[in-house]
């Protein structure tokens, strides 16, 4: 079994501008990178393969496998699945909630693909038994679309419902989950440049005095 991460660093995060710089964001992306590589490490699996493009510099000390395409997300990861036989758990780098638990429950499931919704229609997570039975089509609710994709190709399916792994951090307001739920390099940069205002209403960030 092998995790793939499709990674985009270059103005990556553009919904996150209200709250971040583009140099901002290009920091951050890198954090929650490392963050979703640590877990997946910590539940036990070795071969991490970081699918990104030459101008978005993987740092070298990863311990993941750098696989660069220029082409977009879709072609590129079906491209990568058409030459796998191994099952391959994506998982995109803008989940730094996810814990080694969730990813072990994950990979431990009979079905032949486990997808797990993102708020909104996305697919945060999709662990495909068999890459030479399926493609992906991210964007335009990618969650229905996956659902059709198995249906099609007869796959079994689950749908791993989780709060947390469904909390992808796309918008400013997703900010607060990675100080209420977050761990590692994220929470501390988050927690560096923002505060919390509690009361009523959710809980939402405000910048840091100290930022
Ligand atoms: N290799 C590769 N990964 C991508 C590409 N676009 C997005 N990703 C990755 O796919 C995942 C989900 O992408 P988005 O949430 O759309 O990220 P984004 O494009 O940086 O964010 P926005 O600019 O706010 O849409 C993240 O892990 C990105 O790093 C791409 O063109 N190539
Ligand atoms: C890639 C895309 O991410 P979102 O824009 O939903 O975060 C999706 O999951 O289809």
């Amino acid at each position: 079994m092998k995790a793939l991460i499709p990674y985009k660093k270059k103005n990556a995060k553009s919904r996150l501008s209200p709250a971040l710089t583009q140099e901002e964001r290009e920091d951050f992306v890198e954090l929650m990178l490392r963050d979703v590589v640590g877990s997946l490490h910590e539940a036990g699996i070795d071969e991490v393969d970081i699918l990104t493009t030459l101008d978005n510099g993987v740092p070298n000390d990863l311990q993941a496998n750098v696989v660069l395409d220029e082409n977009d997300l879709n072609e590129a990861i079906n491209e990568y699945l058409s030459h796998e036989q191994k099952s391959i758990f994506i998982i995109m780098a803008d989940l730094p909630l996810v814990r080694a638990i969730h990813i072990k429950e994950i990979i431990a499931r009979p079905e032949d693909v486990v997808i797990v919704p993102g708020k909104g229609g996305g697919t945060n997570i999709i662990f495909i038994k068999d890459p030479s039975n399926f493609h992906v089509k991210y964007y335009g609710s990618s969650f229905l679309n996956h659902c059709n994709i198995a249906k099609e190709r007869k796959c079994s399916v689950y749908i791993y419902d989780s709060f947390l792994l469904s909390t992808d951090i796309d918008e400013p307001h997703d900010l607060v989950e990675i100080m209420l739920h977050g761990h590692g390099n994220s929470r501390e940069y988050v927690m560096e440049r923002f505060d919390m205002e509690t009361g009523k209403a959710r809980a939402r960030i405000t910048v840091s005095d100290d930022a």
